[in-house]
């Protein structure tokens, strides 16, 4: 996150550190007792290794009470999405057994009615990706609140020039913005998770390219069809 700040410890539950050897990778964010939304591009280069799923976590290095590593049964990435381009970015977690929910650990609600947020309107991201040009790693999750900007204006030919689909929205980048590791967390607009940070590699922080979200709504039927089939 540039531009941001440290969140209030634990005001986040629902968000998760995809982890691989210990070592942060992506973000997620908790959608049901026993799974996590992120994004699909975060499992390149990971050659097939499962991450693990650190929940309840503000620092990622230090002893808390509620933290804890899960393990993933599963990993299903949205079969549309691939390496070449940002649609389809999501990517479904079944952990091992049913998190343990508490203060510190939530579900966090997605938008369901397929509508666009409108434009302007401010949401929030948080995660711990960089929050220096020069790619410093935060180790306390941090937060920014960035205002949504119209697929017109996003799709315009200096910024994302027609690459933004109906199912992606975007925010303004200037300054404040997500970037590298922030990648699969929730985009919050209203206290409903709207969209995802795609992972697919662009510049932070420059007015000229701004975020890109994947939209959840439009995936609600992928995303309840793959949870209800892998119930166990
Ligand atoms: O965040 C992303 O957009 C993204 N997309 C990917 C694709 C392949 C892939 F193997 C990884 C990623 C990845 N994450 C990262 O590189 C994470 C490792 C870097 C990081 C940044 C800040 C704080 C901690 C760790």
């Amino acid at each position: 996150i540039l531009g941001g700040y440290e969140a209030r410890p634990h005001l986040r539950p629902y968000m998760a550190s995809l982890q691989l050897d210990g070592q942060h990778v992506c973000g997620g964010f908790l959608i049901a007792e026993q799974w996590v939304l992120s994004a699909a591009h975060c499992t390149e280069g990971t050659n097939g290794k499962l991450f693990q799923v650190l929940l309840g976590a503000h620092s990622l290095t230090e002893p808390e009470p509620h933290k804890r590593l899960y393990r993933v049964r599963a990993q299903i990435a949205h079969p549309g999405s691939n390496i070449h381009n940002n649609r389809d970015d999501l990517l479904l977690l079944q952990l091992e057994e049913k998190a343990e929910l508490n203060a510190h650990v939530k579900v966090l609600p997605f938008q369901r009615e397929d509508r666009d947020v409108e434009a302007d309107t401010l949401c929030e991201a948080a995660g711990w990706g960089t929050v220096t040009h020069s790619g410093r790693r935060p180790d306390k999750l941090q937060q920014v609140e960035r205002p949504v900007i119209s697929r017109e204006l996003c799709n315009h030919r200096t910024r994302h020039d027609q690459t933004i689909t109906e199912k992606m929205m975007c925010t303004d980048s200037r300054k404040k913005d997500t970037c590298k590791g922030d990648s699969g967390g929730p985009l919050v607009c209203n206290g409903v998770a709207e969209g995802v940070v795609t992972a697919g590699s662009r510049v932070c922080g420059n007015y000229k390219k701004p975020a890109i979200y994947t939209r959840i709504a439009p995936y609600a039927t992928w995303i309840d069809g793959v949870m209800a089939s892998a119930a166990g």
